[in-house]
């Protein structure tokens, strides 16, 4: 695990958007297609902002989400409605969208096909994830009901309904985030540096980003 923090956010969010933009243009320069999953919330923005606009063959590119909110598109809280608006565009809309929502009532319902999506996708080329401070990744939440599934089973993605997450998720599981060949968590403040710092000394079961931190880049600025 490598830990870099940064003079500032501004600086955090274009570094990290070449870095992706870099990691994807080398995987393409070796193989016919790369794959990115990105994660939503109110962080990720400024780096989709920058990585939409990189010159890299995005026809070869698949995007998708490492969890969703199982909101209508149309909802703010849409993480769908998010990398739409601000990742597919400029350069970037020629991505192939791997959707991890679908207008059925429950996401059980959606699951096998959802799955089938995404599984020649894998492994991730790169895996971008955030932190919420209760040290939850993706969905996978501390308490969440598929909790052991998420974080062990053989499914690449997974319903998740836990106290902390105030509507049903979809969710790709610790194996296939681990499974990305670059895997970096934007993180900013003091108190995700405080959540971070205790999710080190903890198991995956209390603190699930602990599941994902071998092996990836932690990027963090203060503000
Ligand atoms: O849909 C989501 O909520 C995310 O994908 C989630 O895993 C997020 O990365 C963290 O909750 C941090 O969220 P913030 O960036 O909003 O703090």
């Amino acid at each position: 695990m490598e830990f870099i923090e940064y003079p500032d956010s501004d600086i955090m969010m274009i570094t990290l958007a070449n870095q992706i933009a870099g990691e994807l243009r080398l995987a393409l320069a070796g193989g016919a297609r790369a794959s990115l999953a990105v994660p939503g919330g109110t962080t990720p923005g400024p780096v989709f902002d920058s990585l939409c606009a990189a010159d890299l063959d995005w026809g070869r590119v698949d995007v998708m989400l490492t969890d969703e909110r199982w909101v209508p598109e149309g909802n703010p809280r849409s993480n769908t409605r998010l990398i739409k608006s601000r990742l597919l565009t400029s350069r970037a809309h020629e991505a192939n969208y791997i959707p991890l929502h679908a207008e059925t009532p429950e996401p059980e319902d959606s699951l096998a096909a959802l799955s089938e999506g995404i599984a020649p996708c894998l492994p991730l080329t790169v895996c971008l994830l955030g932190m919420g401070e209760d040290m939850h990744t993706a969905s996978i939440f501390p308490g969440a009901d598929r909790l052991t599934d998420a974080l062990n089973g053989p499914d690449v993605l997974l319903p998740m309904r836990a106290p902390g997450a105030p509507e049903v998720r979809m969710t790709l599981t610790a194996p296939v985030l681990n499974g990305a060949l670059n895997r970096h968590i934007l993180i900013i403040g003091p108190a995700k540096r405080e959540a971070f710092e205790r999710a080190r000394t903890l198991s995956p079961e209390s603190a699930p980003v602990a599941a994902v931190l071998r092996g990836a880049t932690i990027h963090w600025a203060e503000s």
